[in-house]
């Protein structure tokens, strides 16, 4: 009792301060105080961690997990567990001259080691899975995660969990952790802690990988059954799924556009003035395309979001899923505004290489020239100076914002914004910037809207072709800055409900 006695004050001195009435006592006399002092702290602490808070006596061992293969993936997934606080044991085909493990695991044959735990991962290829058929009697009733993925799509009749599964009838499979990289596990990258995918037939056996996903720090996403493993096989073959749809939208109206301008500039001068201005081609046609791709796309990174909320306007509420091609478009819209800012860096740049071009330069001098040969005097047209003037600085701070919005959607400046800013940015500014650009084009329009001459065989210029989008986007979002429709657009997405077919009434869905 009496060792026992001093280890429990030793214990709860940090927590109960009995250091201090310890020496306190002691200085005195009262050495008998002292002794049942002791005691009744003793018995206090005893009862404290054994039966009040029997989770502080001492923590209890964490499981012991076993990976089956040492190589890439088991060796940093092991790796990981280890420093969670996981036991981990390998079973390998050569337990005595595998590669070098983590620290502190052990390593033994499969069925020896398949025998310790009951969560199995099998870290092996799906061409090796047969092999796994001779730990059968040591999988029985245990979890075994698998973490295959494939080398290419549609190569096997049926997903690697549900063939492993059929190897193993009696084991519950669980697919889990194949869009994690051995490599982020290793370096411990935010890719570690990305989102894995669960999908498995047995409840119990899902609810034991999820707690070991989240102890590594990774959020899980449940697919659902085993049935779901070919889509999850899948993911992490995907190629920049998000940037797929923005960079065939620009491909597509680069070329449009390309084709459009040549043929009015080019071919028209060519046929209708036997002038040859290929040469225009390589700096004026592509200092035309892209702005002009450019603000299309940038209005199409703001058109989706107003037509939510016209939606959202007419169903009278939030909790209806937007229609699939909506949601694709919004989830997109990043791509959409990134690949815009670069279409908008490369006008910019194109545009400053202006004056050193031979074209440019030959054009002024002959102006020069002429005006002194013949003796003419030129005007100097404020209106112009100020159109170029306005031009120019329209398209200066559109930039300027453009380049903002574009630095805020990074994620490392996202983050560390909350998200009244981040919508500040992305929404107000983002919607300035595209008002900014548009403004710019009307610009360098200014009159020629009215002149027969700028429709070449009828077509109308490339930049009025443009302003098409970025005008209804700004007259949609006009509209919904209107008092009556932004007083009902707040209150739907503060949760309130058109009541009823007709809608009348109001009522708050989350009272
Ligand atoms: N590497 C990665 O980043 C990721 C890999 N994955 C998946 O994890 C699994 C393993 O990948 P990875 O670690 O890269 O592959 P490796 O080739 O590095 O390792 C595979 C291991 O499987 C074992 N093995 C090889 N041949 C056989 C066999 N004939 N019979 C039994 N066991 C065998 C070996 O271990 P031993 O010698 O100890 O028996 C070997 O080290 C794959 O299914 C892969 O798709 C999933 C996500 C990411
Ligand atoms: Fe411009």
């Amino acid at each position: 009792m009496n060792s026992s006695t001093s280890v429990d004050i030793h214990q709860g001195r940090g927590r109960v301060g009995c250091n201090d009435l310890h020496s306190e006592t002691v200085a005195g006399d009262h050495r008998e105080l002292l002794e049942t002092t002791k005691s009744l702290f003793a018995a206090l602490l005893y009862w404290d961690s054994t039966v009040a808070r029997p989770h502080i006596q001492s923590a209890p061992e964490r499981e012991l997990l076993c990976i089956f293969g040492t190589g890439d993936l088991g060796r940093s997934l092991g790796q990981r567990l280890l420093q969670t606080g996981y036991r981990v044991v390998y079973g390998s085909r050569r337990p005595h001259s595998c590669d070098p493990l983590p620290q502190g695991a052990q390593v033994m044959s499969h069925t020896e080691a398949a025998q310790l735990a009951t969560v199995v991962i099998a870290c092996v290829h799906r061409e090796h899975y047969d092999f796994l058929e001779a730990a059968a009697p040591q999988l029985k009733g245990k979890v075994l995660v698998d973490v295959s993925n494939n080398s290419e799509k549609g190569l096997y009749p049926e997903s690697n969990a549900e063939y492993l599964q059929s190897l193993l009838p009696e084991a519950s499979v669980v697919k889990a952790f194949n869009t994690i990289s051995a490599w982020s596990l290793q370096n411990g990258s935010s890719d570690a802690h990305r989102q894995v995918y669960l999908c498995g037939d047995s409840a119990e056996a899902k609810q034991a990988v999820r707690e070991l996903a989240t102890s590594l720090g990774l959020s899980v996403l449940d697919r659902g059954c085993l049935s779901a493993a070919r889509e999850v096989e899948d993911f992490p073959l995907q190629l920049f799924p998000q940037w797929r749809l923005p960079l065939c939208l620009a491909t597509g109206l680069t070329a449009f556009f390309f084709f459009y301008l040549l043929t009015r500039d080019v071919i028209y001068a060519y046929v209708e003035k036997d002038k040859d201005i290929s040469f225009r081609i390589m700096v004026s046609l592509a200092n035309k395309v892209f702005p002009i791709v450019s603000l299309i796309m940038l209005s199409l990174c703001y058109l989706p979001g107003v037509l939510a909320a016209f939606i959202q306007l007419y169903r009278g509420t939030k909790y209806r899923r937007f229609p699939d091609w909506l949601d694709r478009w919004m989830l997109c819209r990043k791509q959409l505004g990134l690949l815009a800012l670069g279409l908008a860096f490369l006008h910019v740049l194109y545009t400053l290489l202006i004056p050193i071009r031979y074209y440019v330069r030959y054009k002024i001098a002959e102006n020069v020239v002429s005006v002194i040969r013949e003796n003419r005097t030129t005007v100097f047209d404020t209106t112009i100076a100020w159109r170029s003037d306005s031009y120019l600085s329209m398209g200066i701070l559109g930039f300027a914002l453009f380049v903002l919005l574009g630095i805020t959607s990074l994620p490392s400046i996202s983050n560390a914004l909350s998200w009244r800013e981040f919508s500040f940015v992305q929404s107000k500014l983002g919607h300035l910037t595209l008002f900014f650009c548009t403004l710019h084009t009307y610009l360098y329009g200014w009159d020629r809207f009215l002149r027969p001459s700028t429709y070449k065989w009828w077509t109308p210029p490339g930049y009025m072709l443009c302003l098409v989008v970025p005008s209804v986007v700004l007259v949609l979002k006009l509209l919904i800055l209107l008092p009556c429709m932004d007083r009902s657009l707040g209150r739907i997405r503060q949760g309130w409900e058109r009541r009823g077919p007709e809608g009348e009434g109001t009522k708050p869905l989350m009272a």
